[in-house]
């Protein structure tokens, strides 16, 4: 099958460090991969790269064979990917159900400022009510986004990303800072999501959920392709285990 998003001779440079030196992946649709490597590897920067938040030194980055690297991070919305982020960041004057809302509003107008005027209107409502009901936290919907705790909104934010109907999900470590049992169920939502139909790109540190539910590993150390492929079978390989183990 073809691939969905393809990234090729990936380079990226900040200042005197290589993030990342000639990197290439793809993902085909309604695969399930995740991108791990130990701390600093560039798992982060290759995901920013492919949204067009950070400016490669080199890249091709294609998503249905259309080259997207020199289009600007919204248009690459358009197209259909999404990006959640390690470090959440909803609207904290904003309640549960508004925050998904807005961002259900964002991918029609495009405009902070429109999205915010568009926001009330009932058919974000009732999508947005779907996304919260498809991460289980519809029962928080009129709650402030400022008393909610992480596990909540570690699934706001993938109903804010899913909220913009893309075609590619983008998560940056969405089960950091959860407990066992939290992360577990995360997983199981996310699992769930992509056995849905969704295309999911992952970054997780939390390698017994990794292994229990991506179907295929990409693995980064040090900016350099390391290995990919069967989740267990990557894991045996000496090269992967040196990488986070230490020799
Ligand atoms: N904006 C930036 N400016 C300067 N250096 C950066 C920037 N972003 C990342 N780096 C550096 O690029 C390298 C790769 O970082 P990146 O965050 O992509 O790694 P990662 O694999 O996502 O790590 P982690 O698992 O710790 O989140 C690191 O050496 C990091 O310090």
């Amino acid at each position: 099958m073809a691939a969905i998003l393809s990234a090729e001779a990936v380079t990226v440079r900040f200042g005197g460090i290589t993030a990342l030196k000639d990197v290439s992946f793809e993902v085909k649709q309604g695969e399930f991969l995740s991108l791990i490597g130990p701390n600093g590897a560039g798992k982060t920067t290759l995901l920013k790269t492919i949204t067009g938040i950070v400016k490669p030194a080199n890249a091709s980055i294609k998503i249905n064979d259309r080259e997207i690297t020199k289009l600007p991070t919204h248009s690459r919305i358009r197209l259909g990917l999404a990006l959640t982020h390690q470090i959440v960041s909803p609207f904290k004057s904003m309640t549960v159900l508004q925050n998904v809302m807005f961002a259900a509003g964002y991918k029609k107008v495009r405009n902070i400022g429109l999205s915010i005027l568009n926001f009330s209107r009932s058919s974000e409502k009732k999508d947005a009510m779907a996304f919260l009901e498809m991460v289980d936290i519809a029962q928080y919907k009129n709650f402030p986004v400022s008393t909610m705790p992480l596990g909540i909104l570690k699934r706001l934010e993938v109903a804010r990303a899913l909220a913009i109907k893309p075609k590619i999900l983008l998560l940056d470590e969405p089960l950091a800072g959860l407990n066992s049992q939290e992360a577990s169920r995360l997983a199981d939502t996310i699992k769930l999501i992509s056995q849905n139909g969704m295309t999911t790109v992952m970054i997780e540190h939390n390698l017994s959920e990794v292994l229990r539910i991506s179907d295929r590993l990409y693995v980064l150390d040090n900016g350099k392709y390391l290995a990919s492929g069967n989740p267990k079978e990557v894991m045996k390989q000496p090269e992967v285990r040196t990488a986070y183990l230490g020799s």
